[in-house]
């Protein structure tokens, strides 16, 4: 029958297997691609190849308050967005887009926040025709990976704690974290887990953590297994640049490069790759699979024609709204403070302090912005600000975004657009398809995408009046930000103006490579993950989104992988059960 007939085209493939043979190769080793390497190695009798572009995982990566010094450093791939004329204008319309480029990937470098989004994200998924992806059929997927550290104290019918991925609080909460949980709070939003059966709430979110160390995909899920499984084989600094596809449109292994020398290996059951919204899409056009127009512009030859880097969307944010603490509240110390912090933080054996937490980072609220609305529209997660004189002089600068998040004088409260409705394209470097992609990303590109965070400043302002900051001292700054000193404090106008030249990604980029069903025009995966029209190849992390969620992506994206690798297995187990392996 045509499955056995497909096993018996790839017996005969054409033997150019000069750099090894595996039964799967997994292309990036983040969220997704760990937990991916894990769940195949469990079966000892598959030889499973997982390639990171990336360097080891450093040790830094382990010190929760420092985890925005690891932005723009040689762990982050440190892409930047294209202009669109309408956002992001204070830094000449491009934003940051850190992605991390480690063992481990975003994980490894990123904020952290246990988020899996609302319930209706993943019933909308399944409504547009994703069978298998509904809510019902995604959480026994989240529950799976999940080792929860405060079961007792969460909405405990909501969360796993068996799985490998430690989740629980950081021991250290500062007192302006608890500042604006507890106004939050006085403004009408109740305590509870947003992980649960209701997603409207506030309160300190749950980090990828224990003990006051991060946890990254690759701590979780690798490191334990690494060396225990003799049919891991795992090859860091090895960036795949072409997926080899044979002239019946079967994958059957990548091109890679380790230090300066290009590899081939081949994969006898399976490509998958998890290279993140970003780089996935690359790979994949560069290896012939995407709009047809953009690759023969590029003389790339065209394998399949697929919507590959549209629906391209982020959460959109924004900065320059700031609350300033008084001198009781601030946790500023000086340089020479903070340096004997970090040493004394390396030698404790049990981690304690400021380091082992992210400052305001994690208080966090999710909010529906009109009572009817059936789901939150709006999170709000803060960043902490070192210098606030230097932040009014000359906007936002490395000093003040990459400083450890433990110690600052200000808070930037951020509203996060949970439902954005503009959607950009990802295309090749025109100058070199092999360089960084040409992100474009289209903030605010749909004007409605502003109405969210409008509304989202009103509440955030009204936050002063509430006790939690009378007490403390807390009030909104009411200088003037750079590029924006032409509108008086407070107004529409101004906000708009912040909007507009502050534009900030909330690095929840998603849909690159579309899941939809068959008619679905810009689908790029079918709901099996499967690259539609090549065999023997799947997309499995989160550039599969058609909607981004309503939340943090990093807890979806391992859930994708959870649940895409269980696909995967089945399948394979099926094939071997019938058929002549
Ligand atoms: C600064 C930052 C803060 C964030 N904060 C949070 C947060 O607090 N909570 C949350 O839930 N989410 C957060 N996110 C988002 C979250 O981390 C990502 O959504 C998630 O990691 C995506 O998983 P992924 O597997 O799709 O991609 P990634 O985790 O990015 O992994 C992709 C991997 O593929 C590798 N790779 C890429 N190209 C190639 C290639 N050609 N060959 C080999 N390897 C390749 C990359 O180096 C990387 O290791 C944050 C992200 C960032 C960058």
């Amino acid at each position: 029958d045509q499955c056995k007939q497909q096993l018996c085209d790839r017996e005969a493939e054409p033997a150019r297997r000069d750099h090894g043979e595996y039964d799967f190769i997994v292309v990036g080793a983040g969220a997704a691609g760990c937990v991916i390497a894990n769940r195949l190695t469990e079966n000892p009798k598959w030889k499973v190849l997982l390639l990171e572009a990336g360097p080891e995982e450093p040790d830094i990566t382990s010190v929760p308050g420092l985890a925005g010094t690891l932005q723009s450093s040689n762990i982050d791939w440190q892409y930047t967005t294209e202009p669109n004329g309408k956002s992001c204008l204070a830094s000449g319309g491009r934003c940051a887009w850190p992605r991390g480029k480690t063992m481990g990937g975003s994980s490894s470098i990123n904020g952290m926040a246990y988020v899996r989004g609302n319930m209706a994200d993943y019933d909308r998924w399944a409504l547009m025709g994703n069978e298998g992806w509904s809510y019902r059929d995604v959480l026994p997927f989240f529950l799976k990976s999940e080792r929860n550290m405060n079961k007792d104290a969460v909405d405990s019918d909501y969360h796993g704690a068996k799985g490998e991925q430690p989740v629980g609080w950081f021991p250290y909460v500062d007192d302006p974290a608890n500042m604006l949980v507890e106004a939050y709070n006085e403004r009408g939003i109740p305590f509870r887990d947003y992980n649960g059966a209701e997603q409207v709430s506030t309160m300190q979110l749950q980090a990828f953590q224990v003990d006051g160390e991060r946890v990254s995909a690759n701590k979780a899920f690798i490191s334990p297994i690494r060396h225990k499984r003799t049919n891991l084989f795992i090859k860091s600094e090895a960036e795949v640049t072409k997926i080899l596809i044979d002239k019946n449109d079967n994958a059957y292994g990548v091109e890679y490069v380790k230090g300066g020398v290009t590899y081939k290996a081949h994969a006898t059951k399976e490509v998958i790759v998890s290279a993140g919204t970003i780089n996935s899409a690359k790979l994949l056009m560069l290896s012939g699979i995407g709009p047809r127009e953009h690759l023969e512009s590029l003389n790339i030859p065209v394998i399949q024609d697929l919507a590959v880097g549209e629906n391209l969307h982020d959460h959109v944010s924004f900065d320059g709204i700031v609350i300033a603490l008084s001198n009781d509240s601030s946790t500023a110390v000086s340089n020479k403070e903070m340096i004997s912090s970090v040493k004394k933080f390396h030698k404790m054996k049990i981690k304690k302090g400021p380091l082992t937490g992210l400052g305001p980072v994690m208080s966090s609220v999710f909010l529906k912005t009109e009572p009817y609305l059936t789901s939150p529209d709006l999170q709000n997660q803060a960043s902490p600000i070192r210098e606030l004189k230097n932040l009014l002089r000359n906007g936002l600068t490395i000093e003040n975004l990459y400083w450890p998040a433990a110690y600052y004088e200000g808070v930037i409260p951020r509203t996060m657009n949970l439902v954005p409705k503009s959607r950009g394209k990802l295309l090749l470097n025109e100058d070199d398809p092999h360089g960084p992609p040409r992100l474009h990303v289209n903030y605010l590109g749909d004007d409605r995408d502003l109405i969210p965070l409008m509304k989202g400043v009103r509440f955030l302002l009204s936050l002063e009046n509430t006790e939690a900051f009378k007490a403390r001292g807390a009030y909104y700054v009411r200088e003037q930000m750079p590029h924006c000193k032409q509108h008086e404090w407070g107004t529409d106008e101004y906000f708009l103006c912040l909007i507009k030249q502050y534009t900030s990604t909330t690095h929840h980029q998603v849909g690159t490579c579309k899941m939809g069903p068959k008619w679905d025009k810009k689908a790029v995966l079918d709901n099996k993950l499967r690259v539609y029209g090549i065999k023997w190849l799947r997309v499995i992390d989160a550039s599969m989104m058609p909607v981004v969620i309503r939340g943090n992506t990093c807890a979806p994206a391992m859930m994708i992988a959870e649940r895409g690798i269980d696909f995967v297995i089945k399948e394979w187990q099926h094939r071997t059960n019938n058929y002549c392996f």
